[in-house]
């Protein structure tokens, strides 16, 4: 499998150079150059198995020869064996047509767990075949730093630094990051918001020089690999409900846009999907867009669902790369409008085909708190509020010819004073993450500015070959 770049102008790479480069170096996201195609009787064959199964099944067309079989097998057996629940991602029924999907029975309680997992595993793997070294930065609104963290501690081919908004992420989140206390990781409070943390990241990325010192990577959902890993469980949700002889819907609490996009990257690889639901908290321009046809930035609001207090949604271009049937210059376009004004208004077709398959609904943080109280009176779930977005933004779509499947994307207890206040009920922290608000934190903090974050990770990355 090849990978090309969303904006046309990036070398054309294989799994393996894709996943060490993270950003294309125009700027643009990897995609693979076609989608592996699965028929329904393709489909049919993966009923019964296993998530690590259908793991295997999915992704090795996107590895490619790149990695041998019985290693890609192992990883990913090694990855899902972290995770608490022997589905990997259970369903929870609620209604007679609603389901949600529990994504967050890995390490850190996040579903950002079930794709970086894995990742870590192949980058480690890769690096080693390589006999070389990365340094890799993240950028996090509070899930994507803990679950690096947690899977690429120790691993002696890699330093990690993530870079996190002071003062903007949940308690539990920031002590996920600082107490983990693993000598190759390091944790940084950026003074501003998620999205001058990314906006960072990607100006990494753009330096060629600090990028080839250090050898960067990206572990965030620009890399390909993350997207690869999330694509599965659209597949082992569906097929639990009846596909491919059925159409299913998914409702997905969206920022970045990665885990909407794995739903639409299912759909193009013959998932029968219905549609897809892009539930947002006020931070709407998503929701926006889809009615308007304007992507347009505003001040970002802090919400109770912080993970999702994003503007500039980094998937979306990978989105518009497909929906302009992979028209580069339209996706140039778009972006440089984006960088020079905040805004770009999307071509008619491209709105047409984005409709076709989207809807989007917004939920307001009154509505956020309603619905956790009324689902867990009616139901006796307690949704955390990320999950709380999606099950509003599901109700609001849901349709008799299709089940919905809402993705739980965080455990409850990583939000814990939003969903007291939500339900009276004080969620509790797994027994091994026990101790977790008690323990040392260690985190430097640094301000929104390239030359002092370059400064600091060229001072402390571990950059000569081994
Ligand atoms: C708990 C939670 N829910 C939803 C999201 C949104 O996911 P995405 O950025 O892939 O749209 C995030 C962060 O990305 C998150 O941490
Ligand atoms: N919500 C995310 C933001 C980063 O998203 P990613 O999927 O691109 O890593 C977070 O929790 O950090």
């Amino acid at each position: 499998m090849k990978y090309i770049s969303t904006r046309g102008d990036a070398p054309v790479l294989g799994f393996s150079d894709a996943l060490l480069a993270g950003l294309a170096a125009d700027g643009g996201l990897y995609v693979p150059k076609e989608w592996p195609h699965f028929s329904k009787k393709d489909i049919r064959k993966l009923r019964g198995k296993s998530y690590q199964d259908i793991a295997e099944a999915i992704v090795t067309p996107f590895v490619g020869g790149d990695i041998e079989k019985a290693d890609l097998r192992r990883m990913i057996d090694e990855a899902y064996a972290t995770f608490r629940h022997p589905a990997v991602t259970p369903l929870v029924q609620t209604d007679a047509n609603v389901f949600i999907m529990e994504l967050f029975h890995g390490p850190t309680l996040a579903f950002k767990d079930v794709a970086m997992q894995l990742l870590a595993r192949l980058l480690d793997h890769v690096l080693t075949e390589r006999g070389e070294r990365a340094t890799i930065v993240a950028a996090t609104s509070g899930d994507t730093g803990g679950a690096a963290i947690d899977a690429f501690a120790g691993r002696d081919r890699t330093d990690i630094f993530v870079l996190f908004p002071e003062g903007k992420v949940s308690p539990v989140q920031q002590r996920q990051m600082t107490t983990a206390g693993a000598a190759n990781a390091y944790p940084v409070a950026v003074k501003g918001n998620f999205d001058d943390c990314q906006n960072l990241v990607k100006a990494m990325f753009g330096d060629v020089k600090f990028r080839d010192k250090v050898q960067l990577s990206g572990v965030n959902s620009i890399n390909w690999a993350r997207i690869m890993a999330q694509v599965v469980y659209y597949f082992t949700a569906a097929l639990a409900v009846g596909s491919p002889d059925r159409k299913v819907s998914f409702t997905v609490p969206t920022g970045n846009f990665g885990d909407i996009f794995a739903g639409y990257v299912a759909k193009q690889m013959g998932l029968p999907v219905a549609k897809l639901v892009i539930g947002t908290n006020e931070n709407d321009i998503l929701a926006r867009t889809l009615k308007t046809g304007r992507y347009e930035m505003r001040s970002v609001k802090a919400t109770t669902s912080p993970s999702m207090d994003i503007q500039i949604s980094s998937n979306f271009e990978r989105l518009l790369y497909e929906a302009s049937d992979r028209n580069a210059g339209e996706v140039v376009r778009y972006m440089s409008g984006l960088k020079q004004s905040g805004a770009f208004d999307i071509e008619e077709s491209t709105l047409k085909a984005i409709r076709k398959a989207f809807k989007a609904t917004r939920a307001s943080e009154a509505e956020v708190k309603k619905t956790i109280k009324t689902v867990l009176a009616e139901t006796g779930y307690l949704a955390d509020p990320h999950t709380a977005v999606a099950i509003h933004a599901a109700k609001r779509n849901l349709k008799a010819d299709a089940p919905m499947i809402v993705l739980s994307t965080a455990h409850p207890a990583k939000f814990p004073a939003a969903v007291k206040k939500a339900s009276g009920i004080d969620p509790a922290l797994p027994s091994w993450l026990a101790g977790l608000m008690d323990r040392e934190e260690r985190f430097d903090v640094l301000q929104a500015e390239l030359d002092a974050v370059e400064a600091y990770i060229g001072g402390k990355a571990r950059i000569a070959g081994h």
